[in-house]
C-alpha cells in the first residue's frame, strides 16, 4: 500500500552538523560596503533516520540586513546534535534568514534523497538551460572585460556603479554601451549608493541606453525609500529593480502588495522561506542572483530557478555569473557561461564540499 500521503504528516527527526567556513576569494571584492576578501558561512547536514542525507548553506550579508555567521552559528549550537521539523520550523525566519534557508534546502534534499521516486526530470525537460549575467566590476575596467565576455558569448551583463565619482561614472556609460554585443543589454547595480536626485540623474541618462533596469538606486533603509523607489518608478521608463529592499519573504511580500511595478532581484540564500515568496512572484519581472555562495548553497538556488522558471518563456538572465570565486576552487559553483544548464547541477556534489571543510 503507497503510504507517500501519510509519510508527510509523521514528525521527521534528523541528526544534524554544521561546519563553518572561513573561504579566501581569489580577488577580494570591492563594494558600497568596503572590501570583501573572504566569505564566511556555513554548511548544514541533516541525516534522516531513513538515511536520506541533505545538505543545506548558511550563506549571510549582514548589510543586506540577514543575520551574521557568529548569530547563525549560535541558533545551531542550541540546536544540538539532533533536531525535528518542528525545531526547524521554529526558527525565526525574519531573523535568521540564511539559517532558515540553509535547514530548509538541506531538509528538502534529505527528503529528496531518501524518495528516489522524486527526479527532477520532468522540470529539467521544461527549461533545460538559463541564461546568466556576467558580473563585471565597478569602473573603466568594465569596458575591456564586458568586450572579452562578449566573445565568450555573454549577452546580459551586471555592471556595478556608485562605487566611485557620478561624474566619472556618468561618463563611462557611452563607452560601457559601446562594449556591448549587438541585442545585449546592461543592468546597472548601485547598491543603494545614490540619493533621490543621484538616481534621477541616472535614470534620466539611461533613456534610449540599452539598460535592462537600475538595480537598488537608493538604499532600502533610506527615510521614505518605499515612497521615494515607486515614485522613481512611476517618473522613469528605465525599470527599477529592488534588491536591498527584498531580503526575506516579509519584504517581497509587502512590495507585492504596493504593487511594485519594476523587477525583484531574488537572493534565494537571503529569503528565510522562500517558497512562498516564490509562488506570489511574477515570472516575467524576477530575477534570481547570487549570495556569493559556495556550491552548495548555488546548488539550491539554481535548483530553485530551474523550478520557478519551468515553462517560462524567455525567462530573464539569472545573475550567477559570478565564479570562479574562491582561492580553493573545490569551493566555487558552476564557471560563468552564458548559459547554466539544469544537468550542471547534478554534477556539484554537496558532500565533497562539506568533506574538505573537515
Ligand atoms: O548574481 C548577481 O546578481 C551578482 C551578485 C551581486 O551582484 C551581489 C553579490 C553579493 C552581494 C550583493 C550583490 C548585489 O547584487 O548587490
Ligand atoms: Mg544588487
Amino acid at each position: 500500500m503507497c503510504c507517500c500521503g501519510r509519510l508527510d504528516k509523521i514528525a521527521v527527526n534528523y541528526t544534524f552538523a554544521y561546519r563553518r567556513y572561513s573561504l579566501p576569494f581569489r580577488t577580494p571584492l570591492r563594494t558600497a560596503h568596503g572590501l570583501w576578501t573572504r566569505r564566511e558561512g556555513l554548511l548544514a547536514r541533516l541525516e534522516r533516520e531513513d538515511g536520506g542525507v541533505g545538505f543545506g548553506e548558511c550563506a549571510p550579508i549582514p548589510w543586506f540586513g540577514t543575520e551574521t555567521v557568529a548569530e547563525a552559528t549560535d541558533v545551531c549550537a542550541t540546536l544540538g546534535a539532533r533536531v525535528s521539523d518542528e525545531q526547524i520550523g521554529e526558527i525565526d525566519a525574519a531573523r535568521y534568514p540564511c539559517l532558515r534557508f540553509a535547514l530548509g534546502r538541506a531538509k528538502f534534499s534529505a527528503g529528496l534523497a531518501a524518495d528516489a521516486s522524486q527526479d527532477r526530470a520532468a522540470r529539467t525537460e521544461a527549461s533545460p538551460y538559463l541564461p546568466v549575467a556576467a558580473l563585471v566590476l565597478a569602473g573603466r575596467v568594465a569596458v575591456g572585460k564586458i568586450s572579452a565576455l562578449a566573445d565568450d558569448g555573454f549577452r546580459a551583463f551586471k555592471w556595478k556603479v556608485g562605487a566611485g565619482d557620478m561624474a566619472d561614472e556618468l561618463a563611462l556609460l557611452d563607452d560601457v554601451c559601446a562594449a556591448l554585443p549587438q541585442g545585449a543589454r546592461l543592468r546597472l547595480d548601485a547598491n543603494g549608493a545614490w540619493d533621490r536626485r543621484g538616481a534621477e540623474r541616472w535614470l534620466s541618462r539611461c533613456v534610449g541606453y540599452p539598460v535592462e533596469f537600475i538595480e537598488q538606486p537608493v538604499a532600502a533603509d533610506a527615510a521614505g525609500a518605499e515612497d521615494l523607489l515607486l515614485g522613481l518608478a512611476a517618473d522613469y521608463p528605465v525599470p527599477i529593480a529592488l534588491d536591498e529592499s527584498v531580503v526575506g519573504a516579509g519584504d517581497v511580500g509587502g512590495w507585492l502588495d504596493l504593487d511594485w511595478p519594476g523587477i525583484y532581484v531574488i537572493k534565494p540564500s537571503l529569503l528565510g522561506d522562500v517558497d512562498d515568496a516564490l509562488k506570489r512572484l511574477p515570472k516575467s519581472r524576477t530575477v534570481f542572483s547570487s549570495a556569493i555562495e559556495t556550491g552548495v548553497g548555488a546548488k539550491s538556488a539554481l535548483n530553485m530557478a530551474f523550478e520557478f522558471f519551468a515553462g517560462t518563456e524567455k525567462p530573464r538572465a539569472l545573475g550567477f555569473g559570478v565564479w570562479p570565486l574562491f582561492e580553493d576552487a573545490r569551493f566555487d559553483g558552476p564557471r560563468a557561461a552564458p548559459f547554466v544548464r539544469a544537468k550542471d547541477l547534478e554534477r556539484l556534489k554537496p558532500e565533497i564540499l562539506w568533506n574538505a571543510l573537515n
